[in-house]
């Protein structure tokens, strides 16, 4: 069940308003990164880390990096200024093209080992799977002057990693970067390509740090955590 994980953090993190990349924010006496690369790191079926970074922070993120020991191969690449861009990148310097890839955002450090090897499970056997987790609130859509609500029983939250044979993945951003198109994560890629993609039930718990609410959650977590 071995697997390749990308680690996206090359993003500005400007809906955090934290003055810097969010990732260098520290919780629980580490930066954000660091959290999100242990994870990983501590991970047997994990091969090793592709680290996409800010072409402008790559010393500071080499620095720091350094700072800890992993016990893995942690390899820093540039990323772009999409996120999808970065998750090419990441993608292109891949040389074992048989591969499961994991594809994580930096920004959610609370991802726990049983999802990483449920989805692991899922995504070897059927070549495309994403951690999800069922919608609580009722989503309205507005088109216009016009709101309408969503069928919430058919509606999951996206998160990551999401899990994909390397092929399948590097297809669709491949396709989807000559047609410009440009998705909100990478399941909608392969999807868009009409190849199915399973969902795997996460946790509520691995949210997404975006806003400066989400590092109240955030420590509150640590602090009842440990
Ligand atoms: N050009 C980009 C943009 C985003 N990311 C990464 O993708 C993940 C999810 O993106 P998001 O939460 O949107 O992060 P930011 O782009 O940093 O935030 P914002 O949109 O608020 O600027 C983050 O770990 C971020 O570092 C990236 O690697 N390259
Ligand atoms: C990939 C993702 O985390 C799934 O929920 C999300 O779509 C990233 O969105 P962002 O706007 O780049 O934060």
């Amino acid at each position: 069940m071995d697997y390749f994980a990308i680690v996206l953090a090359a993003g500005q993190g400007k809906r955090m308003n934290a003055g810097e990349n969010k990732q260098f924010i520290t919780l629980a006496d580490k930066p954000v990164i660091i959290h999100t690369l242990e994870v990983f790191a501590k991970d047997e079926w994990c091969k090793s880390i592709i680290l996409v970074v800010n072409p402008n922070e790559q010393q500071r993120m080499k620095q720091l990096v350094n700072c800890y020991s992993f016990g893995k191969e942690i390899r820093l690449i540039q990323g772009g200024s999409e996120r999808q861009e970065s998750v090419y990148k990441g993608l292109c310097s891949i040389e074992d093209k048989t591969s499961i890839v994991f594809i994580h955002d930096g920004a959610r450090p609370f991802v726990t080992q049983e999802s990483l090897h449920k989805l692991a499970k899922v995504a070897s056997a059927e070549k495309a799977a994403i951690l999800a987790v069922p919608v609580t609130d009722t989503i309205k859509q507005r088109t216009d002057n016009q709101l309408t609500t969503l069928d919430r029983s058919l509606l999951w939250a996206a998160q990551t990693p999401q899990a994909f044979l390397f092929d399948r993945i590097y297809q669709a951003h491949k396709q989807a970067e000559e047609n410009n198109f440009l998705g909100t994560d990478d399941a909608s890629l392969v999807e868009r390509l009409g190849y199915p993609v399973q969902i795997v039930r996460g946790s509520y718990n691995n949210i997404k740090l975006t806003n400066p609410e989400d590092l109240k959650r955030a420590q509150s977590f640590f602090n009842e955590n440990g």
